[in-house]
């Protein structure tokens, strides 16, 4: 008996071979589109272009969902694989806001360790866009897609000593890469209220302590500190012109586990425990450093904080309706110990004695000493210290012993 007629069709049309070919082609097709489709940008070819594609941007939509409808921030953080951005990534995802991350995962220190953080914050819910802030098309493409209410920018070219040897880093990070965050922020509807990292170091070659806000911050002493105080300017000015609401919060010296392998506490620590010598600087006459070092859970809850009463940006479409915040925060320790001091407490934690050699401060941007004057940001934001050196030099030891404990694998750099 013929078979139907349809069935000859259904054979034709779907011999294994053309099966086989027509899966193979919808699934590349699928694969392309979903996760390797990127959006090429002009503005400057030197950006590597990681974005774009439908499972970006699911992924960016998921992430930037705040875990109760009712309320809950929906936050962008620049710089979330550095180290003050994943732990306040994390924070603000643990209690329930949105979150994207972004960060160009440059290689200004171990790139694996940004990675490392970058995967942390993947388990805790964050996808982490890679990216730059000096890529107009991705923020525009951000904000078309999300309406951030805030922005938490902790992007930069950090580090004081570095910037005798790559200044370009720090024009292009903390110059033209906040101007462009701050160009996206101000056409966004809604604009979001932005909070950024400034810097101790503003206080440059001031003298008064403690550092107060309202002491001078004309004098900086490295080309670092004076991008982190352009970056001060910049923000009155774009606060003045587009009623962006910022706030600026000066970070001093901050440490912990997650930390930066280019700061003291971390690269002293590799040392001591390598048995090589560690250089602690002096001032003129043997004049003690010290810094005002300032744990990273202090740190976080400042932030937090500052992100929580910061009113709305006044603005939209690019034009100002009304005088909008502008605020700037010391986020310190109040309690500065000596690099002397600090290498005492890693020999006690480590168990090792310190090859330690003394000698002056050389002429690279380093300040003799900071102390923060806090009183406006526990007034303000309930902003309160907690941690001293010792407790969290501890916290961070325990960190750095086992991530770097299967040495093979991993090598502090
Ligand atoms: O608060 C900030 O705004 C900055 O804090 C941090 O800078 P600093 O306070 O300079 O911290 P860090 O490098 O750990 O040097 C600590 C001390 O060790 C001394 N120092 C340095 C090197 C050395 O070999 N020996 C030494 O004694 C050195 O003279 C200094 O006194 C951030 O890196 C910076 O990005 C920024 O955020």
């Amino acid at each position: 008996m013929d078979k139907p007629i349809y069935i000859h069709r259904f054979r034709y049309h779907f011999s294994p071979a053309k099966l086989s070919f027509w899966a193979f082609l919808s699934l590349s097709l699928f694969y392309f589109f979903f996760f390797h489709h990127s959006t090429s940008s002009p503005s400057d070819s030197s950006l590597r272009v990681l974005w774009g594609g439908a499972g970006w941007e699911y992924r960016v939509l998921r992430s930037s969902r705040p875990r109760s409808r009712a309320g809950g921030h929906i936050v962008l953080v620049t710089g979330a694989a550095g180290f003050v951005g994943t732990h306040v990534s994390a924070a603000l995802r643990r209690r329930g806001d949105g979150v994207v991350g972004l960060d160009n995962f440059n290689d200004y220190y171990d790139a694996s360790l940004k990675r490392g953080r970058a995967s942390l914050l993947v388990r805790a819910g964050v996808f982490v866009v890679e990216g730059d802030i000096n890529d107009s098309l991705l923020l525009e493409k951000l904000f078309n897609l999300v309406k951030f209410s805030h922005v938490m920018h902790l992007a930069a070219q950090a580090g004081v000593r570095y910037a005798m040897k790559n200044p370009m880093s720090y024009v292009n990070s903390n110059i033209a890469g906040f101007v462009n965050l701050l160009e996206a922020c101000k056409t966004a509807n809604p604009q979001p209220a932005i909070i950024w990292a400034s810097s101790s170091s503003v206080y440059g070659l001031n003298k008064k302590i403690p550092f107060s806000e309202k002491d001078r911050t004309d004098q900086p002493s490295s080309l670092y500190a004076a991008t982190k105080k352009a970056g001060e300017e910049i923000a009155h000015t774009y606060n003045h012109i587009y009623g962006l609401s910022i706030t600026g919060l000066r970070f001093f010296t901050v440490y912990g586990p997650w930390g930066r392998p280019d700061m003291v506490y971390f690269f002293f620590t590799k040392n001591i425990l390598k048995r090589k010598p560690v250089m602690i600087f002096e001032g003129p006459s043997h004049a003690t450093v010290a810094r005002d070092f300032t744990y990273i859970d202090d740190i976080v809850k400042g932030c937090l904080a500052a992100l929580d009463t910061a009113k709305k940006s006044t603005g939209s479409g690019g034009k100002k309706k009304g005088a909008a915040q502008l605020r700037v925060f010391n986020l310190g320790n109040k309690s500065p110990e000596s690099v002397g001091k600090l290498v005492s407490i890693l020999e006690k934690l480590l168990k090792v004695k310190a090859k330690k050699i003394v000698l002056p401060m050389p002429a690279n941007g380093d300040v003799l000493f900071t102390h923060a004057n806090v009183s406006l940001a526990q007034r303000e934001l309930g902003y309160k210290p907690t941690t001293n050196l010792q407790t969290g030099l501890k916290k961070f030891v325990r960190w750095y012993l086992d991530y770097y404990s299967d040495s093979g694998k991993k090598s502090a750099v």
